[in-house]
């Protein structure tokens, strides 16, 4: 996920455009920041007229003063004041939690509707635990900056604001003795929080690798156990946790420093406030309730800096957290709609491939300064060694990584008319995969171009353009969910019958039918309680049920029994029909009776022709021919000739 070429995308991430940014998702839900806000200056009564109520129960009502207020007014008022604050505070924190979940929900619809229009190239360097960590694990933190500590911070800044008023005008001698530490806890904050911050990027990178990791391992846990690895990944995965906790530690000793700093300069306030203000007291400078008044709005001042120290790891975090949100926001979907697409409400499906050149091009993350790498885990990143004045802006360190470049394709023209069966064999790595990824622009061309019906396929309109065609592979997804919605994914309004009818066409019906619950049968993740040719055949209704114009097929055969094989080849051939399919052949059946076969090796086409026009040139396909005929059974061969 953190490929150099994510954050030169990123645009500038300093805090104040950060938090603007952050603003907009927050935007919809204004009303009910504001109704925070009205409820927080409710909730500021108490703690305001406290201390003036203090002294006017300790000067006036105990110091016997003649000034019309009653003990049992003031308890009055103070009651009162606490049960409004009860009320107040009951309601404000329900409208943020409301606030912080919608806006998380949000968030995480966003980025999911961003992900879901990238290119094969986003997911091909990414592994699915790592985004998975975006769309997770950084959305949760970036919920935390509307938690109640946060939004609290806001309101106690007025509130030091207020307090600082009141101390002044209590006593200006006593404020400015009692407050002359603060600068202390200036710089340490300006210091201290930078490095908070860059620890921070190391511990969400960090979980970014070990949710990589995780879902990898656990998709693949029949190949773990089946070698015995379980130790092995349980101490991969220990070494992974141990830089985690490495790098939290780090935030957390770094918060808890700036924590103790600001709890001694408040300290000191207080010592400064009870001695000299003590003395001047006994002078008789200053009344006992001007005293304990002043003391208590110091703590007002003090309170809210100590509560801002120890709230700011979370403010750290959750400010990485979205960093890390834009930065995948950010980037720019390198497949998409031309500014004006053309419609294709129905096509004819001629396409033309047009001299194309493709070339793959992977980040992968490498050391800095040539050191051993170990991709599981995140050196810890660390601020330049400065010195603060100001809180300075920062932008995520880029963390290095190369790029690989791999030629798939070069040159490659062909052109397929409507309604032909184009077979692509050659051997593997060949680029057969590569060429078909194009069809429904999974990629993008680098060089050359693909016609349909003559137009260059980016001017369609992208969502028009797939319409028009079904994709069915040897490793098929199915969906959790029930057997009829798999068969409907690509058309959830067709018809009942049309289903049925699909359904029937792929062979599937049959087996369908036989279960308990037919096709409200529930299947499991990626259909895993279906064998194989079950799969197949239910990814060729739903294909079929499309009833798309180009139908892009990898073949498969190698995992289905004879009668499986029969039943899908049946239901492969009745798709295909009338359709313009381009399939990578792995059966000679199909190879021998397509209407072109494009023969590949090594990225290039090397010849193309009818079956008996590329036997007789005696190339590359003959000898592929040869070497499959060879490897057939005798029945296999005399059942591909009667086909
Ligand atoms: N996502 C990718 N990133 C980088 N390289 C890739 C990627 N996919 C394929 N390649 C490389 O591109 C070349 C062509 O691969 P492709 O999958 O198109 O071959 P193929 O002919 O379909 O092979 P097979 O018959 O084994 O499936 C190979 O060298 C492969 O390693």
């Amino acid at each position: 996920m953190e490929n150099a070429g994510d954050f030169k995308k990123t645009l500038d991430p300093a805090n104040k455009r950060l938090v603007r940014r952050y603003l907009q998702f927050v935007k919809p839900y204004r009303y009910y920041l504001l109704a925070i806000v009205i409820l927080g200056l409710l909730q500021f009564i108490v703690p305001l007229t406290g201390p003036w109520l203090m002294k006017i129960m300790i000067d006036d009502v105990l110091g016997q003063a003649d000034s019309g207020w009653s003990l049992g007014q003031i308890v009055t008022i103070f009651a009162s004041l606490y049960v409004m604050s009860v009320i107040v505070t009951f309601i404000r924190n329900n409208v943020m939690s409301r606030l912080g979940s919608r806006m998380v929900a949000g968030i995480r619809r966003q980025l999911y509707e961003h992900i879901q229009k990238m290119s094969q190239r986003f997911y091909d360097s990414r592994q699915v635990g790592s985004i998975l960590s975006r769309v997770i694990n950084d959305v949760n933190g970036a919920q935390n900056l509307v938690g109640s500590n946060v939004i609290n911070v806001a309101f106690d800044l007025i509130m030091v604001v207020f307090a600082a008023f009141f101390l002044f005008s209590l006593s200006w001698k006593l404020a400015l003795l009692s407050l002359w530490i603060l600068p202390i806890y200036y710089l340490s904050f300006t210091n201290l929080n930078v490095r908070i911050r860059f620890a921070s990027r190391s511990v969400n990178r960090q979980m970014e690798r070990i949710s990589g990791v995780l879902v990898e391992r656990i998709s693949g846990m029949k190949i773990v156990q089946s070698f015995n690895r379980e130790q092995t990944e349980l101490e991969r995965f220990d070494k992974q946790s141990d830089q985690h906790v490495n790098h939290s530690m780090s935030t957390q000793i770094l918060s808890n420093t700036l924590g103790r700093i600001s709890q001694t300069v408040g300290y000191s306030g207080t010592l400064i406030t009870w001695s000299v203000g003590g003395a001047l007291v006994l002078k008789g400078e200053l009344s006992i309730g001007s005293l304990i008044a002043f003391n208590g709005f110091l703590g007002q001042l003090y309170g809210p800096i100590q509560r801002f120290a120890e709230v700011n790891v979370t403010i750290q975090n959750a400010m990485t957290n979205i960093e890390r949100i834009f930065e995948v926001l950010d980037i720019e979907p390198d497949v998409k709609n031309a500014d004006n697409p053309l419609p294709l409400p129905v096509c004819r499906g001629d396409i033309r491939f047009d001299n194309v050149s493709f070339t793959y091009e992977t980040e992968l993350p490498v050391s800095k300064n040539g050191k051993s790498f170990d991709p599981d885990i995140v050196e810890r990143q660390k601020p330049p060694k400065s010195f603060y004045w100001i809180p300075p802006k920062t932008k995520p360190d880029p963390l290095p990584t190369t790029t690989e470049s791999r030629i798939a394709l070069e040159n490659i023209s062909f052109h397929a008319k409507p309604g032909q069966v184009i077979a692509l064999v050659g051997p593997s790595g060949a680029g057969k995969s590569t060429l078909i990824n194009f069809i429904p622009r999974f990629y993008d061309v680098d060089e050359g171009a693909v016609y349909l019906d003559g137009r260059n396929i980016k001017d369609y309109d992208m969502h028009d353009l797939r319409k028009q065609i079904a994709v069915v592979l040897q490793d098929n997804i199915l969906f959790s969910g029930t057997v009829y919605e798999n068969i409907a994914y690509g058309r959830p309004d067709a018809p009942v019958q049309d289903v049925y009818e699909a359904a029937k066409a792929a062979n599937a019906h049959e087996f369908i039918s036989k279960w308990e619950k037919g096709y409200d049968t529930v299947m499991g993740e990626r259909g895993v309680r279906l064998s194989g040719g079950q799969k197949q055949r239910l990814a060729i209704a739903r294909a079929l049920l499309k009833d798309p114009r180009i139908l892009i097929l990898d073949e498969a055969t190698s995992a289905l029994d004879a009668e499986s094989e029969e039943l899908v080849t049946e239901a492969l051939n009745r798709l295909m029909k009338n359709r313009t399919t381009f399939v990578i052949a792995h059966r000679l059946a199909t190879v021998v009776r397509a209407d072109q076969i494009i023969a590949m090796d090594n990225g290039r086409i090397a010849e193309t022709g009818t079956h008996e026009q590329l036997l007789r040139k005696g190339g590359l396909y003959k000898e592929l021919y040869e070497k499959q005929l060879k490897a057939m059974r005798p029945t296999e061969i005399k059942q591909m000739l009667l086909s």
